[in-house]
């Protein structure tokens, strides 16, 4: 018989705290004259991308920031989309903005993503805030961090745990988590050493045993094992996949064998843990960015 061991790094109730401190300063913002808006662009009718992009509307509502919604067919081109970038770029509604990803095949998402306006991206995706990232290693230059890194960082700090010092294995080398927190858990705030192992990394199971903390961001279901980690580590499950349940209902599943659970100090579940905090960050972008244009921040 197993038993649950590990302390659950709750991201749900994280995310609800961090909603009421962001709502405090809009209502500070707002005595100012000064509304957060927060556009989303949306190509195509995905399940997925539809959900999370409602619940980005549903979230400003909560903490009082507008929100601007372009939804487009899935078979605009490439052209046409830069004119809504275009747009959200001049719209002074709009102070902070995201383009939900994965975008459709035939449009380059590098173009996209290069032609927002940098002070208004919202997922701190553009590659100038992703280098200003890479340039700073402090944090000095106040720009939009990727929200899910920026989540992960916030989940643990709020739960006291320091990983100065630890050894954390990341899990993957997307643009949106594994490459963007590398970079921020080796910042001297946070002074963690980082190895990044890929599809390419040889030998997954001996980087495991030895890390104290895992962050798993690969979007491969249950892909690390409780028997591969290392007893007591800290481990935040960060991917996302949608599985089949055995009888054709879709069901988020993450990275991690539930099984961890058994070996693990601290777990972040999935759904429940870094997801809510994701979407707390992109609220948080925007309320900062806000704050920098107003010049209060
Ligand atoms: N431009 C862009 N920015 C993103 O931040 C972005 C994106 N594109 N594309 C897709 C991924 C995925 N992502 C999630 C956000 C919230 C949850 C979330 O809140 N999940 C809940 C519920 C999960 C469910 O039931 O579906 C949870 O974990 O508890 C998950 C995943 C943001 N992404």
């Amino acid at each position: 018989m197993t038993q649950s061991t590990a302390q659950i790094l709750d991201g749900k109730a994280t995310a609800a705290a961090i909603k009421a401190e962001l709502t405090t300063r809009v209502s500070a913002l707002a005595a100012k004259g000064i509304v957060p808006g927060l556009g989303t662009i949306l190509v195509g009718s995905d399940p997925g991308s539809t959900w999370y992009v409602g619940g980005k509307h549903k979230d400003c509502a909560e903490v009082g920031i507008q929100s601007i919604r372009r939804d487009l067919p899935e078979d605009i081109s490439q052209e046409d989309l830069l004119k809504v970038v275009q747009e959200l770029n001049e719209n002074p509604e709009c102070t902070g903005y995201i383009v939900q990803l994965p975008l459709p095949k035939h449009i380059d998402q590098d173009v996209i993503l290069e032609a927002m306006d940098p002070e208004k991206d919202a997922d701190g995706l553009h590659p100038m805030n992703l280098g200003r990232l890479v340039a700073n290693v402090n944090g000095e230059m106040k720009s939009p961090l990727p929200c899910t890194p920026k989540g992960c960082v916030e989940l643990l700090r709020r739960h006291d745990i320091d990983l100065k010092g630890k050894r954390v294995l990341v899990v993957g080398r997307g643009v949106t988590i594994g490459r963007p927190i590398g970079l921020l858990l080796t910042r001297k705030e946070v002074n963690a050493t980082v190895i990044l192992a890929h599809t390419g990394t040889v030998d997954l199971p001996a980087e495991l045993k030895q890390a104290d903390v895992v962050i798993a961001a690969a979007g491969v279901p249950h892909m690390i094992k409780a028997e591969d980690l290392k007893p007591g580590a800290i481990v935040l499950d960060v991917g996302v996949s949608r599985v089949d349940d055995g009888n054709g209902k879709a069901v988020v599943t993450g990275d991690v064998d539930p099984a961890a659970a058994d070996v693990a100090a601290w777990l972040s579940p999935n759904p429940g843990g870094v997801g809510p905090m994701t979407r707390a960050m992109l609220l948080a972008n925007v309320v900062e960015s806000a704050e920098r244009q107003a010049g209060i921040a």
